[in-house]
């Protein structure tokens, strides 16, 4: 076999898989490198997301939901469910085999699509080749016309909080508990930490959240945020702001951890403790000193609006570049670019990206919150409009949360879509059609929303823009 290709990917993750699979739907011989080995010791595609992060992680959300309505909310239904039990080394088999058989999936799909696969270690070399160390230490270099570096990202670990051994974790390590812990702390109330925190905290396990900043999730429309914060609290989550983890000592089966906020320095005690502080590009061993790549002063890959790194003919995408930390924005990038090598015209919107924050009920935006419009000196109208006054929110147990539209003062153009709710992840994407069609609140207004559903929340949200929501008081616009 010909070591030559069009394109080779370093990485399989969201990013690199998906821009394998389009390359090769576009006719160009493409290989993907891929060196991620799971726990049984097998070579699997898939990266981050599909191994140890978004995937595994709803598997443990939805069963960790499932368990919590069943024995909370049930009895509201007239269902009368008694002696309900967590069996947590069932519901990690059964989050194994998804995973499993999603990461095959993507073997599949690069053998149906003709991608040729590389097990072992990928490195960017001068002159766009790329060498491949196999697990048994062969290796072997790859030439390449076009190179595209997807090698993501891993967990960022901080000096007060050393990862031991099934006591103090990370999000992978999160995944994996063999039973609920007692108590439950987690370092960093960002998206993983919340996600994770009320995953256990729903299987009974007493969470608190230790949160550097003053500001409950300071990226998210503070409107929201602050419902999301109530919301949780009632959940049973603590929540500490303003609270800086200084140090963890590891006290036989028990980890004490120190933290600092503005009433001074406290301690306390878990049975694990989860650290999720960020994460940050995976770059390390991924390129050559005379690669000729460059990196930015955050270190990340450096690259143009169009994923073009330094050297012609090199890309990068997903979270070893610029933007958001997101699969979906790593799949897009991965289509864009592998487009732009067939020498089609793409681009990636980065202004219509959706983001979703996997609690229940769900957190999901796109476009821009209110604090930033603000801060721009944009003139924005806004629309409201709470699940409590949707029927179907009603009927399916869960009224909590709104949506929220935020629109042009002038033009009524769509700039910011924000919802707190049951599906949110799902509803947003009308927020994200808007905003890619350049839609005003009054086209989302004019459509007919199917009743009833959750989604005549939002054309409640787009009414109330203008003061005309039909299924609630509209506040005076003053
Ligand atoms: N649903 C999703 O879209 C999803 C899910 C998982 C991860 N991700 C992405 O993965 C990345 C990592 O997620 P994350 O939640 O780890 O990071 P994050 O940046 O969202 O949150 C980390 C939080 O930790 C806090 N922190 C840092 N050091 C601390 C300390 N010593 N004590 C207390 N708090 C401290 C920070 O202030 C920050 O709020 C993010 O970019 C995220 O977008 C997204």
């Amino acid at each position: 076999m010909s070591n030559k290709f069009d394109v080779v990917v370093i990485g399989a993750g969201p990013g690199g898989y998906v821009a394998a699979i389009r390359a090769a739907q576009l006719g160009l011989k493409t290989a993907c490198v891929e060196k991620w080995v799971n726990k049984e010791g097998k070579s699997v595609l898939g990266g981050t997301c599909l191994n140890v992060g978004c995937i595994p992680s709803k598997a443990l959300l939805e069963a960790s939901h499932k368990f919590h309505e069943a024995s909370h909310d049930f009895d509201d239904f007239g269902i009368q469910a008694k002696g309900i039990s967590m069996d947590v080394k069932k519901m990690v088999g059964r989050k194994d085999k998804i995973v499993n058989q999603l990461t095959g999936g993507i073997a599949m799909l690069f053998k149906a699509n003709g991608v040729t696969s590389f097990e072992g270690t990928g490195k960017l070399l001068a002159g766009k080749k790329v060498e491949v160390v196999g697990h048994d230490g062969q290796s072997q270099v790859l030439e390449a016309e076009n190179v595209i570096v997807a090698s993501g990202s891993v967990p960022v670990e901080i000096p007060p909080a050393p990862l031991t051994e099934g006591l103090i974790v990370d999000s992978t390590g999160a995944l994996d508990f063999t039973e609920t812990p007692k108590r439950l702390g987690v370092i960093g109330g960002g998206v993983i930490g919340l996600e994770l925190g009320s995953v256990w905290g729903r299987l009974g396990s007493e969470v608190t959240v230790f949160e550097a900043m003053d500001t409950f999730l300071a990226s998210v429309d503070q409107q929201i945020a602050k419902e999301v914060k109530k919301s949780l609290t009632k959940q049973g989550l603590e929540i500490e702001l303003g609270a800086r983890v200084t140090a963890t000592e590891v006290k036989g089966k028990e980890v004490e951890v120190t933290f600092a906020d503005a009433k001074g320095e406290h301690k306390k005690v878990f049975d694990k403790l989860i650290v999720c502080v960020g994460r940050k590009p995976y770059t390390q061993g991924v390129l050559a000193d005379d690669s000729g790549v460059t990196l930015d002063e955050r270190g990340f890959i450096f690259v143009d609006d169009n994923c073009r790194t330094s050297v012609p003919g090199v890309y990068a995408i997903g979270d070893a570049v610029r933007g958001p930390m997101l699969a979906h924005k790593a799949s897009d990038e991965g289509v864009a670019v592998a487009d732009l090598i067939a020498g089609r015209k793409a681009e990636v919107n980065y202004d219509a990206i959706p983001s979703v924050i996997y609690t229940f009920p769900e957190v999901a935006a796109v476009g821009k919150t209110e604090e930033e419009l603000k801060a721009s000196n944009v003139a924005y109208k806004t629309g409201v409009f709470p699940f409590a006054a949707a029927g179907r929110a009603m009927t399916n147990g869960s009224t909590e949360g709104m949506v929220k539209i935020l629109a042009h003062a002038e033009t009524d153009r769509v700039l910011g879509m924000h919802i707190f709710g049951q599906h949110a992840g799902e509803l947003i994407h009308t927020g994200v059609i808007a905003l890619e069609f350049a839609s005003s609140a009054e086209d989302l207004a004019l459509m007919c929303f199917a009743h009833p559903t959750l989604s005549e929340a939002v054309h409640e949200a787009a009414l109330a823009v203008d003061g005309h929501a039909i299924h609630m008081a509209n506040r005076k616009k003053r």
